[in-house]
This record gives structure tokens, C-alpha cells and sequence, in this order.
């Protein structure tokens, strides 16, 4: 669904400037689900717009005002007036993992290779 700004006044980010802009929502979400608050790519792709916490996160026991932490990851100044859709929001489940210490992890062909491990020595766009 989407977010809308609800700022009292039009609220101007310089490039570079982050703020907390107000949705005037307040919600009770379930236990077992929560809310992932992401950015909108039309505003990313126009006017370089961001969420510095992509995706933020709404507790099931949150009962405040929902907020958007914006950036202007532009070069121009960005004007958001009251009204405007900055961002959208996604109610989803979470699964509670339960942590049981092991001695050691089953074997896989990755092993501990991460972080573009699997990637390397391929050229781009050739899968
Ligand atoms: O984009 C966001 C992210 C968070 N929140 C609100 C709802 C969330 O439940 C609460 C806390 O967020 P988070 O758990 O990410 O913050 P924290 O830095 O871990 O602080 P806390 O100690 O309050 O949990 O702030 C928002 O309104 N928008």
C-alpha cells in the first residue's frame, strides 16, 4: 500500500539531507507479521530520492506514527509537500528462527565462499 507524506509545512532536502517525513499513520500489525516500509523507484529513478533504511521495519508492537527516513541522494534540492506518495508499504510474515548451537554445518559446494565467491572469472552478462 502506499505512504503519503503528512508533514504540517512542504518539507525541502537539500542533496545529501536526510529527514524523518510523518505518514499520519499509526497501526497495530499482528504478531508474527510486520511491516517493511520501501522506497518508490519512480522517485529514485526522477528526483534520486532513497530511504537511508531500505526497508525499514514496523514492529508488530509498534503503536507510534509511522515514519519515512528519506534521502536526496540528488544534486537538486527535493521538495516534499504534504500529499505526496514517498513510499509504499508491505505487511508480511516473519518467520522466529530458533538458534541451536551445533558443532559443525552440514557440507555444500559453496562451503564458506560468499561475497561474489560464485561470480568470479565470468564475463558480464554471459550468466
Ligand atoms: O522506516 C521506519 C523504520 C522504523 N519505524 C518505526 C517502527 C519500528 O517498529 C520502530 C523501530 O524501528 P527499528 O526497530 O528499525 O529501530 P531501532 O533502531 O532498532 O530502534 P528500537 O530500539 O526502537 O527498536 O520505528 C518507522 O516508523 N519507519
Amino acid at each position: 500500500m502506499d505512504l503519503y507524506a503528512c508533514p504540517d509545512v512542504p518539507m525541502v532536502l537539500a542533496p545529501g539531507e536526510r529527514a524523518l517525513v510523518p505518514t499520519g499513520l499509526a497501526m497495530e500489525i499482528p504478531d508474527g507479521y510486520e511491516g517493511q516500509v520501501r522506497p518508490r523507484s519512480g522517485l529514485a529513478l526522477r528526483l534520486g530520492l532513497g530511504m537511508v533504511n531500505a526497508p525499514g521495519t514496523i514492529d508488530s508492537d509498534y503503536r507510534g506514527e509511522v515514519g519515512v527516513l528519506l534521502i536526496n541522494l540528488g544534486q537538486d534540492e527535493v521538495t516534499v509537500n504534504p500529499g505526496d506518495r514517498i513510499a509504499q508499504l508491505v505487511i508480511t510474515p516473519v518467520v522466529q528462527a530458533r538458534l541451536v548451537e551445533v558443532g559443525e554445518l552440514s557440507p555444500t559446494r559453496r562451503g564458506e565462499g560468499g561475497f561474489g565467491h560464485t561470480g568470479r572469472g565470468r564475463k558480464k552478462g554471459h550468466g
